[in-house]
């Protein structure tokens, strides 16, 4: 089974072309949200494809005392309300579900880890799981070093009497900042090795970021102008239109630079900024993302009110309706600073990338929901068509859409039609919708398959999440040392504080209004 090769519209054009060996997915917080909105219904998509290896299996773990057929039941209701194919499809869930089932157990208490061993065992005589297990830790960032302990002390870290191999992904955020995320690898690493850990970051599972890699590296014509004597810098804008979704606890004690610019946007700029790799293979590519991360300046914590702008919500319209401000969320402090906006500018000093600033942008509650990044290129160095509405023309601007509206479009010059010289910028684009008539995977279908195909291509390694780590420590500590500015600062439903702006137009540069 290791290696029949089937045709697998999701790894087209990659090497390893081949169906996963049988396996067990452990999921510990299955009762929780992220396994009822992302994992069951990638799980339930990837069965409607035929991608799943024949005796798949899923087990739930969580605290709660629930029947089998009560877990089954809540995760079909899961995929009805969440999988991008529904409603369910009755003959698929039936044999579908077959493979669900559900321990109910503490994290902290490691006999319950001997019953886990004991359905694993099961598994294997009965459905043929062969021993490959993977453990996904779908649970409260605080308890990873826990489960890890007594996985590793109950023996499930190695293979059991079946053989077989032995997984772990890691959800973000991968510590609070450098130190814990090096004290958090150094517990982990001591349980699995290195190659066993897969740390999911979900933005690299998007098919338009790992478009980044082939529109860079498949096309010969972007290379030669991809650096700093042709570009002149670097937007990459992730804007929520929503707000924190019930996640009041988690997010107060997070923010928007740990909750999505130590992972998401990182990544976005690593793949937009790294060297060709020699290979794709996994540490070939991350080894030059990882290094682009290296490179990026670092941050004196003293002066970081230079290169950083923070903002909350209060209360506004989005989608023509009214939302609350951030401090009145059900679990949020209502004298919180913690920040649901940033904007901030990074260098990174290599040969490429020397004196081009890199501005990144994030917030919630924003007038709509878009990521974008903005290559914007230098302006002609001799402008020959001087009156002809050429100085209101905008410089050349390559956007990468990452959702929605997935594309990615060239800004140009243009004459407009008439007896006269007078230009205009126009648009080249390029569309998913219309270019492609196949709707793209969930970006935690193709990550949980590459985690079962053995694949952590697009999984961030150690020294990965600890290099994006640094810059962001040390903003940290700028922000802990300076009190922030009065909060709130922006209302909702709009594109985030004025500082904002007025922090580009220090720059003599403005936003890109995607
Ligand atoms: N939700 C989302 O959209 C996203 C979540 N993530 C990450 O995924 C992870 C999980 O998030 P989410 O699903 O939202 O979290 P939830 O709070 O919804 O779920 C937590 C789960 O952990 C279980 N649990 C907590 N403590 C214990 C314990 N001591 N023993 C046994 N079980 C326990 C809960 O079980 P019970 O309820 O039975 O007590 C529940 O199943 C987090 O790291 C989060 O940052 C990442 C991206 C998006
Ligand atoms: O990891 C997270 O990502 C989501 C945004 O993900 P997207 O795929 O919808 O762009 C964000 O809302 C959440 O706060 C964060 O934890």
């Amino acid at each position: 089974m290791q290696s029949a090769t089937v045709a697998n519209p999701l790894r087209e054009g990659l090497p390893q072309e081949r169906t996963p060996a049988p396996c067990a997915m452990v999921i510990f917080g299955a009762s929780g949200d992220l396994t009822r909105r992302k994992l069951m219904p990638a799980l339930y998509n990837l069965a409607l494809e035929g991608l799943l290896p024949p005796g798949f299996s899923v087990v739930g773990y969580a605290r709660r005392d629930l029947e089998h057929g009560t877990f089954r039941d809540q995760m079909r209701e899961g995929v009805n309300q969440f999988s991008r194919r529904r409603p369910v499809d009755p003959d698929m869930w039936e044999v579908f579900e077959q493979g669900i089932s559900y321990v109910q157990g503490t994290f902290e208490d490691p006999g319950d880890y001997e019953r886990l061993g004991q359905e694993l065992r099961r598994l294997d005589r009965e459905r043929g799981t062969q021993g490959n297990r993977i453990y996904y830790l779908a649970t409260p960032p605080d308890q990873y070093e826990t489960i890890v302990d007594n996985l590793g002390r109950a023996g499930l870290n190695k293979p059991g009497e079946a053989g077989g191999w032995t997984r772990l992904i890691v959800e973000k955020p991968f510590g609070r900042d450098l130190q814990s995320a090096m004290v958090l690898n150094d517990r982990v690493l001591r349980i699995f090795e290195e190659e066993q850990v897969f740390r999911i970051d979900h933005y690299l599972g998007k098919e338009t970021v790992q478009n980044i890699l082939a529109f860079r590296f498949a096309n010969g014509i972007f290379e030669p102008i991809w650096n700093r004597n042709y570009i002149d810098n670097v937007q990459i804008t992730v804007a929520e239109s929503i707000g924190i979704e019930g996640r009041g606890a988690y997010y107060d004690q997070s923010g928007a630079l740990r909750d999505m610019v130590q992972n998401h946007m990182l990544q976005l700029l690593s793949v937009i900024a790294m060297e060709p790799p020699i290979a794709f293979e996994a540490d070939a590519v991350r080894d030059e993302k990882v290094k682009a991360l290296r490179a990026i300046r670092q941050v004196d914590p003293a002066r970081v009110d230079e290169i950083t702008v923070r903002g909350q919500y209060s209360a506004g319209w989005v989608g023509g309706q009214p939302v609350p401000g951030y401090r009145e969320e059900p679990n949020v402090d209502p004298n919180s600073m913690t920040e649901t906006f940033v904007a901030l500018k990074l260098f990174i000093d290599n040969w490429r990338w020397a004196g081009v600033p890199f501005y990144l942008r994030t917030g919630k509650r924003m007038p709509r929901r878009v990521t974008e990044i903005a290559i914007q290129f230098k302006r002609v160095p001799h402008p020959l068509f001087r009156g002809a509405a050429a100085e209101s023309l905008e410089p050349n601007v390559l956007a990468i859409r990452i959702q929605p509206d997935e594309g990615i479009s060239l800004k140009i010059a243009a004459k407009v039609p008439g007896p006269q010289i007078r230009l205009r910028s126009v648009n080249m684009g390029f569309l998913y919708g219309t270019s492609f008539l196949v709707e793209s995977p969930d970006a935690y279908e193709r990550l949980l398959l590459d985690c079962m195909l053995g694949d952590s291509t697009l999984f961030t390694r150690r020294d990965e999440t600890e290099a994006a780590w640094r810059p962001i420590t040390a903003i940290l500590e700028g922000w802990a040392e300076a009190p922030p500015p009065l909060f709130p600062n922006y209302e909702a439903g709009t594109w985030g504080p004025p500082e904002a702006d007025e922090f580009l137009a220090r720059d003599g540069r403005e936003w890109r209004r995607p």
